[in-house]
């Protein structure tokens, strides 16, 4: 089934307005590499269902907010917002139930889960979609936006009802979707894994692997051409340590969330600062320590530079050739992100493994 479909499935019944464009009256926060826009509130008609929405309007605001705090607060955190009348920054999970009203459950849950406060994002982010606010918001890999989004939805929600599909989540790929709907259900973290290999396409990742997996690394992959079950035997296997080195597409890698990974290895060079981004991500998450190492060829070099000088502005230290490298058009940089380089094949010119040969060959190395 295609996302159309899908779309036309969840919108059947449900009456909407339309809007003649996206919400033009936002106001935008920036603050470091965060950007935070939140749109004003408004009493026309557009709003209603906005206000449907909100059923925790009525719970009192936090009370006697100092604005001095508040500025103070958002300084700390590096928290930029734009917008009239925003609610403080959450300075707890508790305030969700003392001033929010949300179900101690819920509460309870973050906790349970490990969480001691929420994360910047998660602490401006929450209050105002608590308020029915539409939010736009932006904030570092591994920053918590999940939790962000989903801990206003399901208090939004308040109890079971049969009432059909009452929120929508969009993922770009099933292995996102699933983590997002285990956060809903608490996510426990996941330990000893080590590397995550990053390729640009899938037939680079089966090349790799074939490579990998020859030298007896406890490695395993993920691309489109493995079964969604072997996808999610992969997945589980690494969170729980079995496999050590995971390799995976961009697209693959996307917002997956394992904990304990320490070094991402862009085997293949990204091809834009935003996939540099999401792939450096894969570690170093949730406040914990990680490397990232990125082989590049000259090939790679009109996409160097902008990713230089991402890595520059996050304080790595660059050489300075890299940054004084010819820059892109707009026009090439469009033309690099949409395709894919013709490599040479990753091969050593070892022998094709077969996998159930391989999985033998591992039980027997583990044994010894
Ligand atoms: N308040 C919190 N305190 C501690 N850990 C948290 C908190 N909120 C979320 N986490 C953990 O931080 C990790 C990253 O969270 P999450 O996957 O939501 O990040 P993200 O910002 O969506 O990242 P990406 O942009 O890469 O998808 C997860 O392991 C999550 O369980």
């Amino acid at each position: 089934m295609n996302s159309d479909n899908v779309l036309n499935i969840l919108w059947r019944g449900v009456k909407s307005k339309p809007r003649k464009s996206l919400p033009d009256k936002t106001t935008q926060v920036t603050q470091g590499d965060e950007v935070f826009k939140v749109k004003k509130e408004e009493s026309t008609s557009d709003e209603s269902d906005v206000e449907e929405v909100t059923h925790l309007q009525s719970v009192k605001v936090k009370a006697e907010a100092n604005p001095e705090h508040i500025v103070g607060l958002r300084k700390k955190n590096n928290i930029t917002v734009k917008g009239k009348n925003l609610p403080p920054p959450l300075e707890s999970f508790d305030e969700l139930a003392s001033v929010y009203g949300v179900d101690e459950n819920i509460v309870n849950n973050l906790k349970s889960a490990g969480y001691d406060g929420p994360t910047p994002i998660q602490m401006q982010a929450i209050p105002a979609l608590l308020k029915g606010r539409q939010v736009l918001a932006c904030a570092p890999t591994g920053s918590g936006k999940t939790v962000a989004f989903l801990a206003p939805v399901l208090a939004s929600l308040g109890k079971p009802s049969r009432k059909g599909f009452r929120a929508l989540i969009l993922s770009p790929t099933r292995e996102l979707a699933k983590q997002i709907f285990r956060e809903c259900t608490l996510l426990s973290a996941g330990t000893g894994l080590k590397a995550n290999y990053i390729t640009k396409s899938k037939d680079r990742a089966k090349q790799l692997f074939d490579e990998l997996i020859y030298d007896g690394i406890n490695v395993d992959v993920i691309h489109s051409d493995r079964t969604q079950h072997q996808r999610d035997n992969v997945v589980r296997a690494f969170r729980e340590g079995k496999i050590w080195v995971l390799i995976c597409t961009d697209i693959m890698g996307r917002g997956v969330d394992f904990v304990g990974i320490k070094l991402v290895v862009n085997y293949d060079f990204p091809n834009s600062a935003i996939s540099y981004i999401h792939r450096i991500g894969r570690t170093g998450r949730a406040g914990m320590a990680g490397r990232a190492v990125t082989y590049f060829t000259d090939e790679d070099k009109p996409a160097l530079r902008t990713i230089a000088r991402v890595m520059k502005d996050s304080g790595c230290p660059v050489p300075e050739y890299m940054l004084s490298l010819k820059k892109t058009s707009k026009r090439d940089r469009l033309k690099m992100e949409n395709t894919v380089p013709d490599r040479e094949d990753i091969s050593t010119g070892a022998p094709k493994l077969k996998r159930f040969k391989t999985n033998q060959k591992l039980k027997k190395n583990s044994v010894q």
